[in-house]
């Protein structure tokens, strides 16, 4: 459902990511891995087109999005959360949430309450500002925000990232559950290893911005995480 083909992608004139092809199918779990500065956050922005440039072709559902505006993506089905979680610190919570549904086709405004049974502290703190909520809370407001917008496939920037473990792992069951419940198409950056081995059915393995891996998530050996992971 999400096909990337030969994709490179620039800041400027220089390219941070070359001749990428990856295949997500639809109600897959994907983990796209890699180390620091290895191209994983430029991959997630190439997809959502807010890359200065980027060629090769990226389809969603059979039709090509690489013209299309960032917008758009949204509203064709990709939702985001992006790395350091993007949310407005002086919005409330309702007002964070609100602006996860104008990405939806619906437009409609409304909170769908089944965010607050995923995540049941967003509802208790509806009025309170994103930013006095802590990392953790601020990392469930863009998830719940990301599904407001209707997402045929979520992609999540390192969303464990400085979060404490007893939350990490709420998040781990939640994206879980979205996908084998909800049977949300999900591609996840970690550099949690033992995470995407646990969650996911298949990788991709970045290194200096090219894949040097990729497969069932079974075939993800010690030897390649220790060969392109390691510092
Ligand atoms: N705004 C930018 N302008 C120029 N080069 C950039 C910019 N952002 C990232 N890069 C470069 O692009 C390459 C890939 O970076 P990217 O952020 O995609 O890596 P990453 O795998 O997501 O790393 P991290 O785990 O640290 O987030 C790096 O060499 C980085 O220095």
């Amino acid at each position: 459902m999400l096909e990337l083909e030969n994709v490179t992608a620039y800041y400027g004139n220089s390219p941070a990511l070359q001749n990428v092809d990856m295949h997500v199918e639809s109600g897959e779990f994907m983990s796209v891995l890699g180390r620091n500065g290895g191209g994983k956050t430029t991959l997630m922005r190439a997809i959502l087109g807010l890359m200065d440039k980027v060629t090769g072709s990226i389809e969603l559902d059979g039709k090509e999005i690489n013209n299309k505006r960032t917008d758009q993506r949204a509203l064709a089905g990709i939702g985001y959360v992006p790395q350091g979680r993007g949310i407005l610190p002086k919005f409330t919570v309702r007002e964070n949430l609100m602006m996860g549904t104008f990405a939806s086709q619906s437009n409609s405004g409304t909170i769908n309450e089944w965010v607050f049974e995923l995540f049941p502290i967003l509802r208790d703190f509806l009025g309170r500002r994103g930013g006095n909520l802590s990392g953790g809370q601020q990392q469930q407001l863009a998830i719940a925000r990301a599904l407001l917008s209707d997402p045929k496939v979520i992609l999540l920037d390192e969303p464990t990232e400085g979060i404490q473990p007893n939350i990490v792992e709420q998040i781990e069951e939640v994206l879980v559950k979205l996908n084998r419940e909800h049977r949300i198409t999900v591609v996840l950056v970690e550099q949690n290893v033992e995470f995407a081995r646990r969650a996911s059915q298949k990788f991709v393995l970045l290194d200096r911005g090219s894949v040097a891996s990729h497969g069932s998530i079974d075939e993800l050996s010690d030897d390649l995480v220790h060969r392109h992971m390691a510092v």
